[in-house]
């Protein structure tokens, strides 16, 4: 470990009130795990494992019961943590885009930077432009979400959450909302910042990608870290008989 991971979880357990409202569920289990600067982690597991759970945690927006998150320095437990500012370091993607819908492209790329960074427009909208540019979708500046396909809206996401310069970039099942046309184009995207030594923790039922991208697989089953290591051994000789049957039945 080095002296300064980006994340630190140690021992989150996170419980849900069970749907009949008379039991709870335990969604989170004791999972600890580190990420380092320029990692790239890939979280797989089983629908309802915790996967997303565990994700949002990492930015705040699900709270843990015990344990403690350390993200850039910073305890979300504290009671003294600001986790607006927090959040401004973390950049989120989701499987459903939430883009402004009465909002163009380019304004859902300024208006975060503008009211949560405090940029001048002017800088705002060079760097909005600049990320569209990056992200392949300059020419759709205009159009509003309503107008661009699932791949196009995920692009102006992406660039949204990496115009905030975030320390860290969250990827929350960003492909499995789109049409399989659109799913390798946003992959290679996440390939490219991944390439380029940007930090990221990626839920994905994707698994080429994550063999091949991913410095380091967790398996999550049952609110638990089962087994995780590099992709090469992972997938080539997973120590878990659980790891095994989930990889059996996906690949
Ligand atoms: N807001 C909530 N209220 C109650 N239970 C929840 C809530 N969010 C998640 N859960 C439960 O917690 C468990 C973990 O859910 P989570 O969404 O983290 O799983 P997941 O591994 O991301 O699944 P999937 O791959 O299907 O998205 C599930 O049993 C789920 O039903």
């Amino acid at each position: 470990m080095s002296a300064n991971p980006i994340v630190v979880v140690d021992k989150i357990s996170k419980t849900f009130p069970s749907a009949d409202g008379r039991g709870s569920h335990l969604a989170l289990d004791e999972v600890s795990l580190t990420i380092e600067p320029g990692q790239v982690l890939v979280i797989i597991g089983p629908s309802g494992s915790g996967k997303s759970t565990l994700l949002r945690t990492l930015n705040a927006l699900e709270k843990f019961d015990t344990g403690n998150i350390v993200v850039n320095g910073v305890a979300l437990a504290d009671k003294r943590t600001d986790l607006n500012r927090m959040r401004a370091e973390i950049g989120m993607v989701f499987q459903h885009f939430n883009l402004f819908q009465h909002k163009t492209a380019l304004e859902n790329v300024v208006l975060p930077q503008v009211v949560v960074r405090g940029r001048p427009r002017s800088e705002a909208l060079v760097r909005a432009r600049d990320l569209l540019e990056k992200v392949g979708i300059a020419d759709r500046a205009n159009h509003y979400p309503s107008q661009l396909s699932g791949g196009q809206q995920q692009r102006v996401a992406i660039a949204r959450a990496l115009a905030m310069d975030p320390k860290i970039m969250l990827f929350d099942e960003a492909t499995s909302a789109l049409d399989p046309e659109m799913v390798g184009g946003i992959l290679d995207l996440m390939r490219k910042l991944a390439r380029d030594g940007m930090t990221m923790a990626v839920v994905t039922h994707e698994m080429g990608f994550a063999r091949e991208v991913a410095d380091r697989i967790i398996f999550m089953d049952q609110g638990r870290i089962v087994e995780e290591g590099e992709p090469g051994s992972f997938f080539a000789s997973p120590s878990h008989e659980r790891t095994r049957a989930f990889l059996d039945q996906i690949l």
